[in-house]
């Protein structure tokens, strides 16, 4: 199957009674294995609800989540919190670090959890991917020691650390100056190249014009797409200005 994640009739309803509010209002997605998406959309439309909707990090309401084969809203708690350690990616706007651990001790920490003790195997692969990712050298640096757009690609190392076959990114980006934030997305499209699929959550048009395709959310639904791959390139240039296009066209 061609299809990594395919969400089906998505509810999502956060509080009770009177205090409801609808985030996600039956929408149905599909991410295709080492498909590079990206989400925009208006301030409370949905967007990170979703993400977290298709990562299973958040129960949904109602509809039906497939990673795969396997439907994750019928899994065991521990079973899927299994998938997600070990097939899913996750890099959010602001890295959560230990701060009484080094650089090298924060990524490759949650591999360990999972029982994986041989630590020299795991050293070696976080260094490999401090490599690949420009921030060998800084091994041994509290988190406090490195710039933000360092410690963004310390999270993407720590995200990657099991090969995972897709990585979520909710505004891995938004914390960043421009020149950081290009710097992560060119580590993006790499890591995408090789193929891992991305779901990236942006306010950003030039960050989401690296994507092969956008999904515009509103109030709750996908309410439109982007497809990008007929446009050469992935930088501002003709992506970009229809995705302002497009977001002009909603209102946002
Ligand atoms: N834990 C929660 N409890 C109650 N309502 C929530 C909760 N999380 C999100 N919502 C509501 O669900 C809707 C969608 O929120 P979501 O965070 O997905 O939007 P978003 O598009 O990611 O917004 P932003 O761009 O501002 O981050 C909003 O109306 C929000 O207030």
């Amino acid at each position: 199957m061609n299809c990594i994640i395919a969400g089906q009739n998505i509810v999502k309803i956060f509080g009770k009674d009177n205090e409801q509010a609808k985030a996600l209002n039956g929408v149905n997605v599909e991410i295709k294995k080492g498909e590079f998406v990206a989400v925009m959309g208006p301030s409370g439309s949905g967007k990170s609800t979703l993400l977290f909707a298709l990562s299973g990090m958040d129960e949904i309401t109602s509809g039906s989540v497939k990673f795969g084969d396997t439907e994750l809203s019928k899994l065991h708690e521990n079973t899927l919190a299994d998938i997600r350690r070990t097939k899913m990616g996750f890099v959010f706007q602001q890295p959560t670090m230990l701060k009484n651990l080094n650089i090298l001790d924060n990524i490759i920490l949650p591999a360990m959890h999972e029982g994986k003790k041989n630590t020299a195997k795991l050293t070696q692969k976080a260094k490999a991917l401090m490599k690949k990712t420009g921030i060998a050298g800084l091994e041994n640096r509290d988190t406090t020691e490195v710039s933000g757009g360092q410690l963004q690609r310390a999270g993407i190392c720590r995200a990657l650390m099991n090969a995972p076959e897709i990585l979520f990114a909710d505004e891995p980006t938004g914390a960043l100056n421009s020149k950081s934030a290009e710097e992560i997305m060119e580590l993006l499209v790499e890591i995408n190249k090789e193929g891992t699929a991305i779901l990236l959550v942006t306010h950003d048009a030039k960050v989401a014009a690296r994507a092969d395709r956008v999904l515009f959310t509103k109030d709750g639904n996908i309410v439109s797409e982007l497809p990008l791959q007929k446009f050469s390139g992935r930088g501002m240039e003709t992506r970009g200005e229809k995705i302002l296009a497009e977001m002009a066209a909603m209102g946002i």
